[in-house]
């Protein structure tokens, strides 16, 4: 059997796509901007020759739908070329061997099976989109999901009460395949043995994904298109409702079950990984129907199959899709799920779709498909934090309470090999628990700082400094994972503590354990086992501590701080991490704002890729040169250097200059102006001290003041109320918006027209370089530079350099990109510390677009009538 890949097929068939050169082919719902036709023509190629593609196009240009609209007409046409040519689809296996006559009649048939698949699905889809737009026009007011009195009396909302069955906990006999005595001897694997064995599991997991895949029937190539967060996925479904695609196209967006679930009971958990083990339990098989989620019935499939037409119906965003699951009575969570094998496009968070693990349980498959990977300027750093697990010491000890107590209950009950793991288990949270309390006994002994202490080791010492020599811990791994015992256990304590009402590692808890806010799951601790089996030049294990906030007992309670050990595995390189992606899709598209410094993402996450397989594009903005300017500031009003270095950061002279440059520059920028500090911290700091010499006050005279808080929940009261104090007619002054970069409203916020006509970045966000994680990652960086040395003549020693100054650039770039957002925006960025006028390297970090107009300003007169001149002409303009 052999698969054709679509490459192999397109050279067999000698048909290639050619992106159209008629730009009304794109069915672009506006008038294109020249850019984005260049845009769609690229990523159409890009993906026709199954490239991994990096695509820049500055905030605000339209990317969404030149993404949508490239990728879409590549689809359409692939599929046309699949069902009006020979071709077969990229799944077909036969024998290119076998006679053509026999060849032929093959293809021939597995095309008309797929035909007569689609046409079925197709039409029950049809009946649904008719039925729907009949209700939409009969019944404006009855929205989907509505029926709130339905869903009460539904089919399954007797959730059943009554207590569980202890039974249900119990994990089934274990026999792993690997468990024979003549193995033993990997015990005390070396890293290269580990890393060999790894490799094997790997294979073997290929294997077994590929096999799926050959008896899964797949319908057509995919677009998996993900982004960073929730919203900015509603926004990419809006924007597709924006084209003629969204009429026949059949896709989903993938969500967590706390996103998706519509079981109130298990909705109310909140917790994530308890919704998502209670579900879990509830699926079991053998459960008795009465403590089954009533929402996935076992014996009425047509109700899933139904919610999957109408998901394929429409295209809906996650609010819609819980909406229809209330209405059918049917879980969205599965119901999306079951829907990704027929949509042509899969909408997905990261996480979902950069963790293995996670594409696994959801059964997403990337082979030959498309993954568009949309705000990618942070994938890198995704891509790290993703696979960064970090455990405390009160967890492990109350994990090794709960496992202990689980042991004692079914010791005489559990068969194979249960007994043997789980106490393997209890000797490694043992050993870590040792470990953890002698870093803490030593480094109290030493009264050090504890928020300053940090023990770093590679995988191979920490795991001699543990001491665990014979146990495996890929038998391990493969145990926790076989058996789910992580569920069972959280199953188990769930019930006893409900029973009695007392928890359980009571009996061992000391004051600080009582108060860890950190999830007591057997789950993230499984997550850390398995890091420690990458590869040791991949990631190191961290020791150090961490503050927590804890109950105080007694009369008077409240709350205090606390520091507790805590050990993180750190991940240093993530391109192992991102490397089954590429492997495995057709293409991959890696599109953002701001992509500058390519160099750094290809070294970081792609860097085995051969040139040939890569493609970038990158375009400038839409509006034209004299719609921005651009403004780098070295000297305040009073003449004093505006640099805002780390040393001066209690300087009071600098912060009183800055609040003068301040006062002058919003006398003379109309509307909104957005300032952005390096820190919450420095901005609080800058605050006051206005508050205390009158600087505020006299802000106030051209400006109301608005300041970004902390708290999440506060962000959108703010912005709505700067949004009004803009637009409301009384007020022809405007606002300032004093916000953080990185912070809340410096990604996915936009500041178009009034509401950021100017925004001023103050300082350099240089992150803190006493950090464990950077100044490890640095190290690495410069042994990447090492290795490569040989080849390219670069200073190795200035990688760590360049990735830290990348880091600042970037968090900079992401900010000051916000202001333009349409062809006829306008704006002024002035960017305020000397070293954007000393430091070229600095400087050539700007976003192309930026930096090819940016006018150098040593003294503050010289800003005062470029500011002003520019508002003047563009006054002239409007009336
Ligand atoms: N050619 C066009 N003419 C008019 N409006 C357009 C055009 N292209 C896109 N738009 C609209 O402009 C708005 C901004 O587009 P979009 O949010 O996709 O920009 P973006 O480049 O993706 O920005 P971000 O990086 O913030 O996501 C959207 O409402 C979109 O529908
Ligand atoms: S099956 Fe669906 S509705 Fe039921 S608990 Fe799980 S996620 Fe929630």
């Amino acid at each position: 059997m052999v698969i054709l890949d679509v490459k192999q097929i397109t050279e067999q068939n000698n048909s290639v796509l050619l992106p159209p050169t008629d730009i009304t082919a794109y069915n672009f719902p506006f008038q294109p901007y020249n850019i984005q036709v260049e845009f769609m023509k690229s990523l159409y190629q890009v993906i026709e020759e199954g490239k991994v593609g990096i695509f820049e196009s500055p905030t605000g240009t339209g990317k969404s739908l030149s993404i949508i609209c490239g990728a879409l007409k590549w689809l359409k046409d692939n599929e046309e070329r699949y069902s009006s040519s020979n071709h077969v689809n990229t799944t077909w296996t036969g024998n290119p061997n076998e006679p053509s006559w026999v060849l032929e009649y093959s293809k021939n048939k597995k095309r008309q099976e797929d035909l007569v698949r689609k046409q079925e699905l197709n039409k029950r889809i049809q009946m649904i989109r008719k039925k729907e737009k009949l209700e939409r026009q009969k019944a404006t007011y009855r929205t989907v999901g509505g029926n709130k009195k339905d869903h009460s009396n539904g089919l399954g909302l007797k959730i059943d009460k009554r207590d569980y069955d202890m039974e249900e906990y119990l994990v089934e006999e274990y026999q792993s395949d690997d468990d024979s005595e003549n193995h033993e001897e990997n015990d005390n694997m070396s890293a290269q043995v580990r890393e060999l064995l790894k490799r094997f599991f790997e294979i073997i997991f290929h294997v077994s994904e590929l096999l799926i895949l050959l008896s899964t029937k797949f319908l057509c190539t995919q677009i998996y298109y993900c982004s960073r967060t929730h919203s900015q996925l509603t926004q990419f479904v809006n924007e597709l409702r924006k084209t003629v695609y969204a009429e026949d196209v059949k896709c989903v967006s993938l969500g967590s079950r706390k996103n998706l679930c519509i079981n109130e009971e298990v909705r109310k958990l909140k917790n994530i990984n308890r919704i998502n083990e209670r579900c879990l339990d509830m699926q079991k098989a053998g459960k008795k129907p009465e403590k089954r989620c009533p929402y996935i019935p076992i014996r009425d499939k047509s109700r899933m199959l139904d919610y999957r037409d109408h998901v394929l119906a429409s295209v809906r965003d996650i609010e819609e899709l819980v909406d229809i699951g209330r209405k059918l009575n049917a879980c969205s969570y599965y119901g999306t799920r079951k829907s990704i094998r027929q949509c042509q496009i899969v909408i997905l968070p990261y996480n979902l779709l950069l963790q293995k693990s996670s594409r696994e349980s959801m059964g997403i498959s990337l082979k030959n498909n498309i993954v568009i990977i949309d705000e990618a300027h942070n994938l890198v750093d995704t891509v790290t934090s993703v696979h960064t697990v970090q455990i405390d010491l009160p967890q492990i000890v109350k994990v090794h309470s709960q496992l202990n107590a689980y042991l004692d209950r079914y010791k005489k009950r559990l068969l194979g090999k249960n007994i043997m793991y789980i106490q393997q288990i209890l000797s490694l949270l043992d050993a870590l628990i040792k470990c953890l309390t002698s870093f803490e006994k030593k480094c109290e002994e030493k009264g050090k700082d504890k928020e300053e202490i940090y023990y770093i080791k590679s995988v191979n010492d920490f795991l001699h400094l543990l001491k665990i020599g014979d146990l495996n811990l890929f038998k391990i791994e493969n145990y926790l994972k076989k058996s789910q015992i992580a569920r069972k256990l959280n199953g188990f304590i769930d019930k006893i503590e409900s029973r009695t009402g007392v928890e359980i590692h009571q009996a061992q808890q000391t004051s600080y354990e009582k108060n860890s806010s950190t999830l007591p799951s057997l789950s993230q601790i499984e997550a850390f086992f398995m890091s420690l089996t990458n590869g040791n030049q991949d990631g190191r294990v961290i020791l150090g501590f961490q503050q927590i906030s804890v109950s105080v007992e007694g009369k008077r309670g409240g709350t205090t701080t606390k520091y507790v050990p805590i050990i993180k595995y750190l991940l240093l390189n993530p391109s192992n991490q991102f490397k089954d992606i590429v492997e495995d899709a057709r293409s991959v598209i890696l599109a953002g704002g701001t992509m500058e410094p390519t160099d750094d993402l290809i070294g970081q996450l792609i860097p085995y890729l051969p040139p040939q397989r890569l493609s970038k594009f990158s375009c400038g903005h839409i509006i034209p040169p004299e719609n921005l300017l651009t403004l780098t500031l070295s000297e305040g009003p009073m003449g004093g250097t505006l640099e805002f270095t780390f040393e001066r950061r209690g300087d009071i002279k600098l912060i009183d200059e800055l609040g003068q440059t301040i006062v002058n520059l919003c006398n003379i920028i109309p509307d909104g102006v957005v300032c952005f500090f390096t820190s919450y911290a420095y901005l609080e700091q800058v605050y006051k001290r206005w508050e205390q010499n009158g600087i505020l006050e006299r802000i106030r005279k051209y400006k109301m003041i608005f300041r970004e808080p902390r708290e999440t929940r506060l962000v959108d009261k703010v912005l709505n109320e700067y949004d009004l104090h803009i637009h409301s007619s009384n007020n022809k002054d405007g606002a300032i918006l004093l916000c953080v970069v990185g912070g809340k409203v410096s990604e996915g916020i936009n500041f178009s027209d009034r509401l950021g006509r100017g925004v001023i970045m103050i300082g350099l966000p240089f992150a803190n370089l006493t950090s464990v994680g950077l100044s490890e990652k640095m190290k690495f960086m410069n042994q990447i530079g090492e290795s490569s040395a040989g080849e390219k003549s670069s200073n190795p020693s200035q990688h760590g350099k360049e990735y830290y100054q990348n880091l600042c650039m970037k968090a900079v770039n992401q900010s000051i990109g916000r202001a333009i957002r349409h062809q006829k925006d306008y704006a002024t960025i002035i960017l305020i510390d000397k070293r954007f006028n000393t430091n070229n390297q600095i400087r050539q970090k700007l976003p192309k677009w930026i930096k090819q107009n940016v006018t150098e300003c040593r003294k503050f007169g010289q800003i005062v009538g470029k500011v002003a001149g520019f508002f003047k002409n563009k006054k002239d303009i409007l009336t």
